[in-house]
C-alpha cells in the first residue's frame, strides 16, 4: 500500500483497531515485547530491561564488551548473590564459611565458574591485536602485570573485575526499576519529568549540560534512592581500638549504618518520611534533610561509591529515553514486595503497561 491518501490516513489514525501485526512467526525475536504488541501497549516486566541496559553500559564502558557477551557472568553473579543473601547473617559464626555445607559448596562452584569466565575475557583481551581504548579491564590487567603483587595475579584481576561487574550492574539496574515504579504510581511526577525532558532535550540523546539542567528528574531519582536504596547497609569495621561518636569501639567490631532506618527517620525527614515526595529535594540534598549527611545511598567518607556520578548519569540517560518515548502505568499484576537480596530489589519484578508515545 503506497497511495498518498492511504498513507496519510495510516499516519494520522489514532484507532487501536488498526494495530500492529501479530508477528506469530517472529516470537523467537520479539516475544511479547512492545514491538509485537498490538495497539502499541505492552505489558512488561521492566527489571529484565533495566538489567540488560545496566549490564550493557558497564560492559561497554569498562570491559570493551557488551551484555550479550557478558550475560553468563551476570547470571552466575546473581545466583551467587541469592545464596549470599540467604547466609549473610550466618557468616558471623566463626569458621562457618569453611564448612562444606550445601550453600558453601554451591558458592564455591559458582565462584570457580565465574573465575573461569572472567579469565576467558582476560585471555581474549590479551590475545586481541588492538582494542579501542585503555578501558578499566586494560588498566587492571596492566596493573597486575606491572605491580609486585603479594596476591596471585589471576585473583587480583578476577576479584577487581568481579567487583565492578557486581557494583556497576545490580545497583543501577534496581535503582532504574524502582524509579520507574514510582513514576508509574505517581503519574503527576511522570508528566512533570517528561515535560522537563521535552523542554530540555534537543535530539534523541541528552548531553552532559542537558542532564545537569534536569532538576525535576534529579529530584525524582534522589527520592527513589532515599526510599529504596539498593544498598541496605553501609558497613565498616574497627581496624584498631577506636573512639567513634563518643563510644569506645574495640578492634574487630563491625559498625553498620542501616540505610532504611536512616533514610526514613521522621526525626530527620519529617512526619512524611515514608512518602514519595520528590519536592523535598527541590533545594538539593542539603535542603531535604535536617542532617544532610544522613542521605547516603552511595555510602560516605573515603569509601564512598566510586561509580556515583557515572550511575547518576546512566540513570538520567535511561529515564530520559524511557520518558521521551513511552508512558507507563503499573499493571494489576504488580505485587509490591521490596526484598533483600544483598540489594533491595522488587521480589516479583515490576510489571508495567508501557505505551509508545
Ligand atoms: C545507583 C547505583 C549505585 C548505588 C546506589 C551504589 C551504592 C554504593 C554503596 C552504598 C557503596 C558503599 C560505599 C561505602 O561503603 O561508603 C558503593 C561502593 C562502590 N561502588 Fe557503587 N553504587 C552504584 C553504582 C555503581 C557503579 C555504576 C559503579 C561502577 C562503575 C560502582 C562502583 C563502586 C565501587 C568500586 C565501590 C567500592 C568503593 C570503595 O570501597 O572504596 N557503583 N556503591
Amino acid at each position: 500500500m503506497n497511495h498518498p491518501n492511504a498513507l496519510k490516513e495510516l499516519s494520522t489514525s489514532t484507532s487501536f483497531l488498526f494495530g500492529r501485526p501479530s508477528h506469530h512467526h517472529h516470537d523467537a525475536i520479539l516475544g511479547q515485547g512492545i514491538i509485537a504488541s498490538s495497539g502499541g501497549v505492552a505489558e512488561l516486566k521492566i527489571d529484565d530491561y533495566t538489567g540488560s541496559f545496566a549490564g550493557d553500559v558497564i560492559l561497554r564502558a569498562c570491559f570493551g564488551s557488551n551484555y550479550a557477551q557478558g550475560k553468563q557472568i551476570f547470571l552466575k553473579l546473581r545466583d551467587l548473590q541469592a545464596i549470599l543473601a540467604q547466609v549473610l547473617l550466618l557468616q558471623w559464626i566463626p569458621g562457618i564459611r569453611y564448612l562444606p555445607t550445601k550453600s558453601n559448596m554451591r558458592m564455591w562452584r559458582l565462584e570457580k565458574e565465574i573465575q573461569a569466565l572472567i579469565l576467558k575475557v582476560v585471555k581474549e583481551r590479551k590475545q586481541a591485536k588492538s582494542h579501542p581504548d585503555k578501558d578499566l579491564l586494560q588498566i587492571i590487567i596492566e596493573s597486575a602485570e606491572r605491580s609486585d603483587l603479594r596476591q596471585d595475579t589471576n585473583s587480583f584481576v578476577v576479584d577487581n573485575c568481579k567487583n565492578i561487574y557486581f557494583a556497576g550492574y545490580e545497583t543501577t539496574a534496581v535503582s532504574a526499576a524502582w524509579t520507574l515504579m514510582w513514576l508509574a504510581l505517581y503519574s503527576e511526577w511522570q508528566h512533570k519529568v517528561r515535560a522537563e525532558i521535552l523542554q530540555t532535550c534537543r535530539g534523541p540523546w541528552p548531553d552532559a549540560d542537558m542532564l545537569r539542567n534536569m532538576k525535576t528528574l534529579t529530584m525524582v531519582i534522589n527520592e527513589s534512592l532515599r526510599l529504596y536504596s539498593p544498598a541496605v547497609i553501609v558497613p565498616r569495621e574497627a581496624l584498631g581500638d577506636m573512639k567513634f561518636g563518643g563510644i569506645n569501639i574495640p578492634k574487630g567490631v563491625g559498625v553498620w549504618i542501616a540505610l532504611v532506618t536512616l533514610h526514613q527517620d521522621p526525626d530527620l525527614w519529617g512526619p512524611d518520611a515514608d512518602k514519595f515526595i520528590p519536592e523535598r529535594f527541590a533545594n538539593g540534598i542539603n535542603g531535604a534533610c535536617k542532617v544532610p549527611y544522613a542521605y547516603m545511598p552511595f555510602g560516605a567518607g573515603p569509601h564512598t561509591c566510586l561509580g556515583k556520578h557515572f550511575a547518576m548519569m546512566e540513570l538520567k540517560i535511561f529515564l530520559t529515553h524511557m520518558l521521551s518515548n513511552f508512558t507507563f502505568t503499573l499493571s494489576p499484576k504488580y505485587r509490591h514486595s521490596p526484598f533483600m537480596n544483598l540489594v533491595v530489589e522488587p521480589e516479583f519484578g515490576i510489571d508495567l503497561f508501557v505505551t509508545r508515545l
